[in-house]
């Protein structure tokens, strides 16, 4: 029977049905998925469709740098959660490669990605909130210099994620929402934010109807 590949491998990339023509677009949506929603899912098939992108990748991270581990059930049980999320869908892959790559920083994992597939264009997928605190994330300018950014509406966080530091610094660099397809071709620093029809679903929400912190 063959083996099946260990969590954290690195999803293999599709094959690129434009060959030379046109580098594969992979979105990155970096998360503790604790335990993963359908909002997540929602942002993702968003992103497919208004970035353009061939992929995108749920990247189920080790442990947040700002989370306590104490609270963050192990990678391999948010894996799972994510998968059940992504279901078949061709668009959709679940990764624990920081797990691989040694890297807990974003900044780290996608210059360590973007050195690993020098030909693909990566675009780093987050919501609102936490476009709105990524300056307490390290090396947060590195991130927008290493890959385009995309920010996703959520909730109550869209006037105070756009007020935020990331979003003042990198002001001269933000596309028009029309031009969101143009996103992963384009060099960083580049980022878009989206004001798509919310999706009300927080993991918190979910560990506190559960009964867990
Ligand atoms: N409903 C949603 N709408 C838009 N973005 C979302 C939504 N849910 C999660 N995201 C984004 O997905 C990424 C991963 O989210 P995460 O796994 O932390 O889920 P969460 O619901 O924010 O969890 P928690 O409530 O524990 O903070 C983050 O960039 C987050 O902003
Ligand atoms: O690099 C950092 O300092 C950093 C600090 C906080 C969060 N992150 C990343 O942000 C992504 C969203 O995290 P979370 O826990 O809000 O789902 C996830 O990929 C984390 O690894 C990264």
């Amino acid at each position: 029977m063959p083996v099946p590949p260990p969590p954290s491998a690195v999803p293999p990339l599709p094959p690129n049905p434009w060959g030379d023509r046109r580098r594969l677009r992979v979105g990155l949506l970096g998360g503790s998925f604790n335990p993963a929603h359908d909002g997540h899912r929602h942002i993702a098939l968003l992103a497919l469709r208004r970035l353009g992108l061939d992929q995108v990748w749920l990247l189920v991270s080790p442990q947040n740098p700002l989370k306590s581990p104490a609270e963050t059930p192990p990678q391999p049980v948010r894996i799972a959660s994510a998968r059940a999320i992504a279901g078949r869908h061709p668009g959709l892959r679940v990764s624990g490669v920081e797990a691989r790559l040694g890297t807990r920083y974003t900044a780290d994992t996608l210059v360590a990605l973007t050195r690993r597939f020098p030909r693909t264009r990566f675009v780093w997928l987050m919501g609102a909130d936490n476009l709105a605190q990524i300056d307490r994330w390290a090396r947060w300018g590195t991130i927008f210099r290493t890959v385009p950014v995309a920010i996703f509406a959520r909730g109550p966080y869209s006037q105070r994620a756009l007020a935020a530091k990331a979003a003042r610094r990198f002001a001269p660099f933000r596309l028009a929402a029309g031009a969101a397809h143009a996103l992963a071709a384009t060099r960083p620093p580049a980022w878009v934010y989206l004001s798509i029809r919310r999706h009300p679903a927080s993991s918190t929400a979910l560990r506190a109807a559960r009964g867990v912190s």
